[in-house]
Protein backbone atom coordinates (compact mmCIF):
# COMPACT_ATOMS: atom_id res chain seq x y z
CA UNK A 1 0.00 0.00 0.00
CA UNK A 2 1.08 3.33 -0.79
CA UNK A 3 1.73 6.13 1.32
CA UNK A 4 -1.31 7.80 -0.68
CA UNK A 5 -3.66 5.24 0.48
CA UNK A 6 -2.04 4.71 3.90
CA UNK A 7 -3.14 8.09 5.10
CA UNK A 8 -6.29 7.35 4.55
CA UNK A 9 -6.54 4.10 5.57
CA UNK A 10 -9.37 4.25 7.93
CA UNK A 11 -11.92 6.09 5.26
CA UNK A 12 -10.77 3.43 2.54
CA UNK A 13 -12.34 0.27 2.56
CA UNK A 14 -10.03 -2.22 4.49
CA UNK A 15 -8.57 -3.98 0.94
CA UNK A 16 -8.39 -0.68 -0.87
CA UNK A 17 -4.55 -0.56 -2.29
CA UNK A 18 -3.20 1.65 -5.12
CA UNK A 19 -0.99 -0.22 -7.70
CA UNK A 20 2.42 0.92 -8.93
CA UNK A 21 0.58 2.12 -11.96
CA UNK A 22 -1.66 4.53 -10.29
CA UNK A 23 -4.85 2.34 -10.22
CA UNK A 24 -7.06 1.94 -7.18
CA UNK A 25 -8.05 -1.73 -6.27
CA UNK A 26 -10.59 -2.42 -3.88
CA UNK A 27 -11.38 -6.29 -2.77
CA UNK A 28 -8.76 -7.22 -5.63
CA UNK A 29 -10.41 -6.02 -8.24
CA UNK A 30 -8.94 -2.80 -10.31
CA UNK A 31 -11.51 -0.30 -9.95
CA UNK A 32 -10.88 1.11 -13.64
CA UNK A 33 -11.63 -2.32 -15.27
CA UNK A 34 -15.06 -2.60 -12.89
CA UNK A 35 -16.23 0.86 -14.47
CA UNK A 36 -15.40 -0.22 -17.47
CA UNK A 37 -17.35 -2.89 -17.19
CA UNK A 38 -20.89 -2.17 -15.04
CA UNK A 39 -20.40 1.42 -15.82
CA UNK A 40 -20.65 4.46 -13.99
CA UNK A 41 -22.34 5.82 -11.65
CA UNK A 42 -21.34 2.76 -9.75
CA UNK A 43 -21.56 1.70 -6.17
CA UNK A 44 -18.99 -0.82 -4.77
CA UNK A 45 -18.84 -2.96 -1.57
CA UNK A 46 -15.91 -4.40 0.12
CA UNK A 47 -17.10 -7.37 1.75
CA UNK A 48 -14.26 -7.50 4.56
CA UNK A 49 -14.80 -4.51 5.62
CA UNK A 50 -18.54 -5.29 5.99
CA UNK A 51 -17.32 -8.42 8.14
CA UNK A 52 -14.27 -6.75 10.15
CA UNK A 53 -16.94 -4.08 11.23
CA UNK A 54 -19.01 -7.07 12.30
CA UNK A 55 -16.35 -8.76 13.96
CA UNK A 56 -15.68 -5.61 15.99
CA UNK A 57 -18.83 -5.20 17.18
CA UNK A 58 -18.88 -8.88 18.48
CA UNK A 59 -15.64 -8.45 20.16
CA UNK A 60 -17.25 -5.39 21.84
CA UNK A 61 -20.45 -7.65 22.72
CA UNK A 62 -17.99 -10.09 24.80
CA UNK A 63 -17.80 -7.51 27.63
CA UNK A 64 -21.05 -8.25 28.21
CA UNK A 65 -21.53 -10.46 30.76
CA UNK A 66 -25.32 -11.81 29.55
CA UNK A 67 -27.25 -12.04 26.15
CA UNK A 68 -26.63 -10.67 22.65
CA UNK A 69 -27.66 -9.62 19.73
CA UNK A 70 -27.01 -7.63 16.45
CA UNK A 71 -28.91 -6.21 14.27
CA UNK A 72 -28.74 -4.49 11.52
CA UNK A 73 -30.52 -0.89 10.72
CA UNK A 74 -31.50 -1.49 7.02
CA UNK A 75 -32.54 2.10 6.72
CA UNK A 76 -28.44 2.31 5.96
CA UNK A 77 -28.69 0.47 3.12
CA UNK A 78 -30.77 -2.22 2.05
CA UNK A 79 -30.08 -4.86 -0.99
CA UNK A 80 -31.00 -8.44 -1.27
CA UNK A 81 -27.33 -9.59 -1.63
CA UNK A 82 -25.87 -7.14 1.85
CA UNK A 83 -28.74 -8.72 4.22
CA UNK A 84 -28.27 -12.31 3.17
CA UNK A 85 -24.50 -11.82 4.17
CA UNK A 86 -25.55 -10.32 7.14
CA UNK A 87 -28.06 -13.27 7.94
CA UNK A 88 -25.16 -15.31 7.22
CA UNK A 89 -23.41 -13.45 10.10
CA UNK A 90 -26.13 -14.20 12.47
CA UNK A 91 -27.12 -10.61 12.03
CA UNK A 92 -30.89 -9.54 12.52
CA UNK A 93 -32.51 -6.98 10.31
CA UNK A 94 -34.11 -3.52 12.04
CA UNK A 95 -36.46 -2.74 9.40
CA UNK A 96 -39.28 0.68 9.27
CA UNK A 97 -41.53 -0.23 6.30
CA UNK A 98 -43.38 -3.18 4.37
CA UNK A 99 -40.73 -3.13 1.99
CA UNK A 100 -37.77 -3.51 3.98
CA UNK A 101 -39.54 -6.24 5.83
CA UNK A 102 -39.93 -8.18 2.30
CA UNK A 103 -36.61 -7.56 0.81
CA UNK A 104 -35.35 -8.85 4.62
CA UNK A 105 -37.70 -11.93 4.08
CA UNK A 106 -36.32 -12.29 0.07
CA UNK A 107 -33.29 -12.32 1.35
CA UNK A 108 -34.19 -15.64 3.76
CA UNK A 109 -33.44 -13.37 6.44
CA UNK A 110 -35.60 -15.48 9.19
CA UNK A 111 -38.64 -13.88 10.63
CA UNK A 112 -37.90 -14.04 13.97
CA UNK A 113 -34.70 -11.60 13.48
CA UNK A 114 -36.98 -9.06 12.19
CA UNK A 115 -37.83 -5.85 14.16
CA UNK A 116 -40.36 -3.43 12.80
CA UNK A 117 -39.59 0.54 13.79
CA UNK A 118 -41.59 3.20 13.09
CA UNK A 119 -42.30 6.70 14.39
CA UNK A 120 -46.11 6.22 12.29
CA UNK A 121 -46.92 2.42 11.65
CA UNK A 122 -49.69 2.09 9.50
CA UNK A 123 -52.01 -0.57 10.34
CA UNK A 124 -51.12 -2.64 7.00
CA UNK A 125 -47.54 -2.93 8.03
CA UNK A 126 -47.99 -3.78 11.38
CA UNK A 127 -50.61 -6.85 10.11
CA UNK A 128 -48.05 -7.50 7.50
CA UNK A 129 -45.18 -7.76 10.53
CA UNK A 130 -47.33 -9.86 12.31
CA UNK A 131 -48.08 -11.97 9.13
CA UNK A 132 -44.23 -12.61 9.04
CA UNK A 133 -44.09 -13.76 12.31
CA UNK A 134 -41.76 -10.64 13.21
CA UNK A 135 -38.98 -10.90 16.69
CA UNK A 136 -39.89 -7.78 18.06
CA UNK A 137 -42.33 -4.52 17.31
CA UNK A 138 -40.74 -1.76 18.37
CA UNK A 139 -43.78 0.30 19.64
CA UNK A 140 -43.02 4.34 19.32
CA UNK A 141 -46.44 5.63 20.30
CA UNK A 142 -49.79 5.66 22.43
CA UNK A 143 -51.76 5.11 19.35
CA UNK A 144 -49.33 2.57 17.74
CA UNK A 145 -50.60 0.42 20.42
CA UNK A 146 -53.38 1.07 20.43
CA UNK A 147 -53.60 -0.04 16.97
CA UNK A 148 -51.80 -2.84 17.76
CA UNK A 149 -53.76 -3.85 20.67
CA UNK A 150 -56.59 -3.95 18.31
CA UNK A 151 -54.92 -5.87 15.27
CA UNK A 152 -53.69 -8.78 18.14
CA UNK A 153 -57.55 -8.95 19.39
CA UNK A 154 -58.51 -9.51 15.90
CA UNK A 155 -56.21 -12.14 15.37
CA UNK A 156 -56.13 -13.66 18.08
CA UNK A 157 -52.13 -13.69 17.85
CA UNK A 158 -49.53 -12.06 20.96
CA UNK A 159 -47.41 -9.56 19.74
CA UNK A 160 -43.79 -9.63 21.45
CA UNK A 161 -42.89 -6.34 21.68
CA UNK A 162 -40.57 -3.33 23.08
CA UNK A 163 -41.58 -0.09 24.05
CA UNK A 164 -38.84 2.73 22.25
CA UNK A 165 -38.66 4.96 25.35
CA UNK A 166 -37.50 8.71 24.88
CA UNK A 167 -35.30 9.35 27.50
CA UNK A 168 -34.55 13.37 27.12
CA UNK A 169 -30.74 12.91 26.15
CA UNK A 170 -29.55 15.49 23.31
CA UNK A 171 -26.34 14.70 21.80
CA UNK A 172 -24.90 17.93 20.62
CA UNK A 173 -22.12 16.17 18.58
CA UNK A 174 -24.31 15.66 15.57
CA UNK A 175 -26.30 17.39 12.77
CA UNK A 176 -29.76 18.94 14.50
CA UNK A 177 -31.75 16.27 11.81
CA UNK A 178 -29.79 13.25 13.28
CA UNK A 179 -30.90 14.00 17.24
CA UNK A 180 -33.67 11.59 18.54
CA UNK A 181 -33.15 11.30 22.06
CA UNK A 182 -34.39 14.76 23.28
CA UNK A 183 -37.70 15.28 24.97
CA UNK A 184 -38.81 17.57 21.60
CA UNK A 185 -38.59 14.69 19.00
CA UNK A 186 -41.36 12.76 16.99
CA UNK A 187 -40.18 9.42 18.30
CA UNK A 188 -40.60 7.55 21.16
CA UNK A 189 -42.06 7.20 24.65
CA UNK A 190 -40.69 10.06 26.69
CA UNK A 191 -40.23 9.00 30.39
CA UNK A 192 -40.32 12.17 32.03
CA UNK A 193 -43.41 13.27 31.00
CA UNK A 194 -45.46 9.90 32.35
CA UNK A 195 -46.02 8.36 28.70
CA UNK A 196 -43.73 5.53 28.71
CA UNK A 197 -45.33 4.55 32.21
CA UNK A 198 -48.73 4.41 31.04
CA UNK A 199 -47.58 2.54 28.05
CA UNK A 200 -46.05 -0.16 30.01
CA UNK A 201 -49.65 0.00 32.24
CA UNK A 202 -51.25 -0.46 28.62
CA UNK A 203 -49.79 -3.74 28.23
CA UNK A 204 -49.20 -4.73 31.09
CA UNK A 205 -53.03 -5.11 31.22
CA UNK A 206 -53.35 -6.49 27.66
CA UNK A 207 -52.71 -10.33 27.56
CA UNK A 208 -51.86 -9.98 23.57
CA UNK A 209 -48.90 -7.64 24.35
CA UNK A 210 -45.80 -9.29 25.35
CA UNK A 211 -43.96 -6.57 26.79
CA UNK A 212 -40.72 -7.59 26.76
CA UNK A 213 -38.16 -4.51 27.24
CA UNK A 214 -37.11 -1.46 26.05
CA UNK A 215 -35.62 0.51 23.30
CA UNK A 216 -33.57 3.74 23.07
CA UNK A 217 -32.22 5.45 19.54
CA UNK A 218 -30.67 9.27 20.25
CA UNK A 219 -29.45 9.42 17.27
CA UNK A 220 -26.93 9.18 14.60
CA UNK A 221 -23.36 9.66 13.52
CA UNK A 222 -22.17 9.92 17.32
CA UNK A 223 -19.01 10.44 18.66
CA UNK A 224 -19.45 11.18 22.27
CA UNK A 225 -20.91 8.20 23.78
CA UNK A 226 -21.43 10.36 27.28
CA UNK A 227 -25.31 10.68 26.16
CA UNK A 228 -25.34 6.67 26.08
CA UNK A 229 -24.63 6.39 29.38
CA UNK A 230 -26.90 9.34 30.32
CA UNK A 231 -29.99 7.46 28.54
CA UNK A 232 -28.74 3.97 29.42
CA UNK A 233 -28.93 5.40 33.14
CA UNK A 234 -32.59 7.00 32.70
CA UNK A 235 -34.00 3.71 31.02
CA UNK A 236 -32.60 1.58 33.85
CA UNK A 237 -33.90 3.77 36.79
CA UNK A 238 -37.21 3.86 35.41
CA UNK A 239 -37.08 -0.06 34.83
CA UNK A 240 -36.01 -0.45 37.97
CA UNK A 241 -38.69 2.13 39.46
CA UNK A 242 -41.60 -0.36 37.36
CA UNK A 243 -40.32 -3.49 38.49
CA UNK A 244 -40.92 -2.44 42.10
CA UNK A 245 -44.80 -1.24 41.44
CA UNK A 246 -45.51 -3.78 38.49
CA UNK A 247 -45.44 -7.26 37.68
CA UNK A 248 -42.89 -6.28 34.98
CA UNK A 249 -39.15 -7.58 34.13
CA UNK A 250 -36.97 -5.93 32.05
CA UNK A 251 -35.78 -8.94 29.55
CA UNK A 252 -34.18 -6.89 27.03
CA UNK A 253 -33.11 -3.60 26.35
CA UNK A 254 -31.71 -1.70 23.28
CA UNK A 255 -29.41 1.08 23.06
CA UNK A 256 -30.20 1.44 18.78
CA UNK A 257 -27.74 2.56 17.08
CA UNK A 258 -25.63 5.74 16.20
CA UNK A 259 -21.88 5.45 16.66
CA UNK A 260 -20.15 7.85 14.29
CA UNK A 261 -17.43 7.36 11.50
CA UNK A 262 -15.32 9.49 9.87
CA UNK A 263 -15.48 10.54 6.17
CA UNK A 264 -12.96 12.66 5.65
CA UNK A 265 -9.34 12.50 7.58
CA UNK A 266 -10.17 14.82 9.42
CA UNK A 267 -12.73 13.52 11.32
CA UNK A 268 -12.66 11.72 14.50
CA UNK A 269 -12.39 7.98 14.43
CA UNK A 270 -14.21 5.86 17.11
CA UNK A 271 -13.16 2.37 17.98
CA UNK A 272 -15.92 0.43 17.25
CA UNK A 273 -14.72 -2.40 19.57
CA UNK A 274 -14.05 -0.24 22.51
CA UNK A 275 -16.94 2.27 22.02
CA UNK A 276 -19.68 -0.96 22.25
CA UNK A 277 -17.60 -2.53 25.27
CA UNK A 278 -17.96 0.86 26.86
CA UNK A 279 -21.95 0.57 26.25
CA UNK A 280 -22.29 -3.02 27.26
CA UNK A 281 -20.31 -2.20 30.61
CA UNK A 282 -22.91 0.73 31.18
CA UNK A 283 -25.67 -1.17 30.49
CA UNK A 284 -24.71 -4.15 33.13
CA UNK A 285 -23.52 -1.71 35.94
CA UNK A 286 -26.92 0.01 35.13
CA UNK A 287 -28.85 -3.27 35.70
CA UNK A 288 -27.11 -3.76 38.46
CA UNK A 289 -27.27 -0.59 40.25
CA UNK A 290 -30.90 -0.90 39.30
CA UNK A 291 -30.87 -4.47 41.08
CA UNK A 292 -32.45 -5.95 37.69
CA UNK A 293 -30.92 -9.19 36.06
CA UNK A 294 -29.00 -8.59 32.96
CA UNK A 295 -31.31 -8.19 29.88
CA UNK A 296 -30.47 -9.31 26.79
CA UNK A 297 -28.87 -6.82 25.02
CA UNK A 298 -29.32 -5.67 21.44
CA UNK A 299 -27.46 -3.41 19.33
CA UNK A 300 -28.71 -1.65 15.94
CA UNK A 301 -25.86 -0.06 14.19
CA UNK A 302 -26.98 0.69 10.40
CA UNK A 303 -24.00 2.93 9.66
CA UNK A 304 -21.31 1.81 11.03
CA UNK A 305 -21.45 -1.57 9.66
CA UNK A 306 -21.82 -0.70 6.14
CA UNK A 307 -20.03 3.11 5.46
CA UNK A 308 -16.65 2.81 4.88
CA UNK A 309 -17.37 -0.73 3.09
CA UNK A 310 -18.69 1.50 0.54
CA UNK A 311 -17.66 3.45 -2.33
CA UNK A 312 -19.17 5.59 -5.06
CA UNK A 313 -17.27 5.61 -8.27
CA UNK A 314 -17.83 8.70 -11.15
CA UNK A 315 -17.14 9.16 -14.04
CA UNK A 316 -16.38 13.17 -15.19
CA UNK A 317 -18.40 14.47 -18.13
CA UNK A 318 -17.35 18.50 -18.21
CA UNK A 319 -15.03 21.02 -16.34
CA UNK A 320 -16.06 24.65 -16.08
CA UNK A 321 -13.09 26.35 -14.96
CA UNK A 322 -13.65 29.88 -14.01
CA UNK A 323 -10.02 31.10 -13.57
CA UNK A 324 -10.12 33.22 -10.22
CA UNK A 325 -13.26 32.22 -8.90
CA UNK A 326 -13.35 28.41 -8.86
CA UNK A 327 -13.64 25.13 -11.19
CA UNK A 328 -16.74 22.87 -11.36
CA UNK A 329 -16.35 19.69 -12.04
CA UNK A 330 -19.36 18.06 -13.09
CA UNK A 331 -19.34 13.98 -12.68
CA UNK A 332 -22.50 11.42 -13.73
CA UNK A 333 -24.38 11.29 -10.73
CA UNK A 334 -24.63 13.08 -7.61
CA UNK A 335 -27.62 14.71 -5.46
CA UNK A 336 -29.93 12.14 -6.75
CA UNK A 337 -27.61 9.15 -5.50
CA UNK A 338 -25.90 11.14 -2.84
CA UNK A 339 -28.65 13.88 -1.36
CA UNK A 340 -26.20 13.72 2.03
CA UNK A 341 -23.93 16.83 1.49
CA UNK A 342 -27.65 18.93 -0.07
CA UNK A 343 -29.28 17.91 3.20
CA UNK A 344 -26.48 17.75 6.21
CA UNK A 345 -23.89 19.76 4.55
CA UNK A 346 -21.74 16.31 4.78
CA UNK A 347 -18.84 16.82 3.76
CA UNK A 348 -16.31 13.58 1.89
CA UNK A 349 -13.12 13.13 0.27
CA UNK A 350 -12.59 12.60 -3.64
CA UNK A 351 -9.57 10.44 -4.88
CA UNK A 352 -8.44 9.89 -8.46
CA UNK A 353 -9.26 5.97 -9.39
CA UNK A 354 -6.03 6.49 -11.39
CA UNK A 355 -3.30 8.75 -9.65
CA UNK A 356 -1.47 11.11 -12.58
CA UNK A 357 1.83 11.87 -11.58
CA UNK A 358 2.24 13.65 -14.62
CA UNK A 359 -0.46 16.02 -13.47
CA UNK A 360 -0.73 19.03 -11.18
CA UNK A 361 -2.82 18.78 -8.32
CA UNK A 362 -6.09 21.16 -8.45
CA UNK A 363 -8.33 22.50 -6.32
CA UNK A 364 -11.85 21.72 -7.88
CA UNK A 365 -15.93 21.57 -6.84
CA UNK A 366 -17.08 18.64 -7.35
CA UNK A 367 -20.97 18.89 -8.88
CA UNK A 368 -23.32 16.39 -9.87
CA UNK A 369 -25.35 16.49 -12.63
CA UNK A 370 -28.75 17.69 -11.90
CA UNK A 371 -30.36 20.57 -12.05
CA UNK A 372 -29.66 21.90 -8.79
CA UNK A 373 -27.34 24.49 -8.01
CA UNK A 374 -26.75 22.82 -4.75
CA UNK A 375 -26.03 19.85 -6.24
CA UNK A 376 -22.61 20.07 -4.88
CA UNK A 377 -20.66 16.56 -3.80
CA UNK A 378 -17.26 17.83 -2.50
CA UNK A 379 -16.78 21.90 -2.29
CA UNK A 380 -12.96 21.34 -2.16
CA UNK A 381 -11.76 18.27 -3.67
CA UNK A 382 -8.08 18.13 -4.91
CA UNK A 383 -7.42 16.30 -8.02
CA UNK A 384 -4.77 15.55 -10.77
CA UNK A 385 -5.97 18.37 -13.03
CA UNK A 386 -9.40 16.49 -13.72
CA UNK A 387 -10.31 16.46 -17.87
CA UNK A 388 -13.84 14.75 -19.13
CA UNK A 389 -13.30 10.78 -19.03
CA UNK A 390 -11.21 10.53 -15.65
CA UNK A 391 -12.78 8.23 -12.77
CA UNK A 392 -13.22 9.71 -9.49
CA UNK A 393 -14.07 7.71 -5.83
CA UNK A 394 -15.86 8.83 -3.27
CA UNK A 395 -15.55 6.60 0.14
CA UNK A 396 -17.50 6.42 2.67
CA UNK A 397 -20.71 6.03 0.70
CA UNK A 398 -21.66 2.65 2.31
CA UNK A 399 -25.05 4.12 4.70
CA UNK A 400 -27.40 6.57 3.95
CA UNK A 401 -26.50 7.47 0.46
CA UNK A 402 -28.33 4.89 -1.76
CA UNK A 403 -30.61 4.48 0.79
CA UNK A 404 -31.87 7.86 -0.10
CA UNK A 405 -31.21 7.74 -3.67
CA UNK A 406 -34.17 9.56 -5.79
CA UNK A 407 -35.15 9.31 -9.22
CA UNK A 408 -34.69 13.19 -9.66
CA UNK A 409 -34.75 14.44 -12.69
CA UNK A 410 -35.80 10.97 -13.91
CA UNK A 411 -32.26 9.64 -12.84
CA UNK A 412 -31.89 5.66 -13.05
CA UNK A 413 -30.14 4.08 -9.85
CA UNK A 414 -26.72 3.33 -10.15
CA UNK A 415 -25.28 -0.57 -10.32
CA UNK A 416 -24.20 -2.10 -6.76
CA UNK A 417 -21.62 -4.49 -6.65
CA UNK A 418 -20.03 -6.26 -4.02
CA UNK A 419 -16.51 -7.27 -4.17
CA UNK A 420 -14.52 -10.10 -2.02
CA UNK A 421 -11.04 -11.83 -3.06
CA UNK A 422 -11.18 -10.57 -6.92
CA UNK A 423 -15.10 -11.71 -7.23
CA UNK A 424 -17.30 -9.28 -8.23
CA UNK A 425 -21.29 -9.59 -7.40
CA UNK A 426 -23.95 -8.03 -8.29
CA UNK A 427 -26.03 -6.51 -5.91
CA UNK A 428 -28.50 -4.42 -7.92
CA UNK A 429 -28.14 -3.27 -10.62
CA UNK A 430 -28.41 -0.66 -12.89
CA UNK A 431 -32.21 0.93 -12.59
CA UNK A 432 -33.24 0.75 -16.78
CA UNK A 433 -35.39 3.54 -18.30
CA UNK A 434 -38.45 0.80 -18.65
CA UNK A 435 -37.95 0.53 -14.41
CA UNK A 436 -38.86 4.20 -14.42
CA UNK A 437 -41.78 4.18 -16.81
CA UNK A 438 -43.49 0.89 -14.98
CA UNK A 439 -45.39 2.81 -12.99
CA UNK A 440 -46.87 5.17 -15.48
CA UNK A 441 -50.64 4.79 -16.38
CA UNK A 442 -51.70 4.97 -19.92
CA UNK A 443 -48.82 4.60 -21.90
CA UNK A 444 -49.05 0.75 -21.56
CA UNK A 445 -47.40 -0.64 -24.99
CA UNK A 446 -46.44 3.17 -25.97
CA UNK A 447 -42.89 3.28 -27.51
CA UNK A 448 -40.46 5.65 -26.00
CA UNK A 449 -37.71 5.17 -29.37
C1 LIG B 1 -34.25 3.11 15.57
C2 LIG B 1 -32.94 3.19 14.88
N1 LIG B 1 -32.05 2.19 15.07
C3 LIG B 1 -30.86 2.19 14.45
C4 LIG B 1 -30.48 3.21 13.63
C5 LIG B 1 -29.14 3.14 12.99
O1 LIG B 1 -28.38 4.23 13.24
P1 LIG B 1 -26.89 4.34 12.69
O2 LIG B 1 -26.96 4.14 11.23
O3 LIG B 1 -26.48 5.69 13.06
O4 LIG B 1 -26.11 3.27 13.38
C6 LIG B 1 -31.36 4.28 13.40
C7 LIG B 1 -30.98 5.45 12.58
O5 LIG B 1 -30.61 6.48 13.08
C8 LIG B 1 -32.62 4.27 14.05
O6 LIG B 1 -33.50 5.24 13.84
N1 LIG C 1 -29.73 9.64 7.01
C1 LIG C 1 -28.89 10.19 8.02
C2 LIG C 1 -29.00 9.60 9.36
C3 LIG C 1 -30.38 9.27 9.81
C4 LIG C 1 -30.33 7.97 10.49
C5 LIG C 1 -31.64 7.28 10.55
N2 LIG C 1 -32.45 7.64 11.70
C6 LIG C 1 -27.46 10.37 7.53
O1 LIG C 1 -27.20 10.23 6.42
O2 LIG C 1 -26.57 10.68 8.24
Amino acid sequence: MCGFVAERAHILPETARRDESGQLWTGGVPLPRLAEQYGTPLYLYDVATIRAAIAAYRHGLESYPGETALVYAAKAFAAVGLLRLLASEGLGVDCVSEGELALARAAGVPAERLVLHGNNKSEEELRFALELGVGRIVVDNHDELERLVAIARSTGKTVPILLRLNPGVEPHDTHAYRRTGQLDSKFGLPIVTGDAEAAVARCLSTPELALLGFHVHIGSQLFDLIPYQRAIEQVFAFAGELSRRFAFSLREFSPGGGFGIPYTTEDPVLDLAEATAQVSRWVAEAASMAGLPLPRLVLEPGRSLVGRAGMALYRVGSVKRLPGIRTYVAVDGGMADNIRPALYGARYLALPVIERADRRRERVTLVGKYCESGDVLVRDAVLPEPVPGDLVAIPVAGAYCLAMASNYNLARRPVVVALEAGRVELWQRRETIADLLAREAGIEGARYR
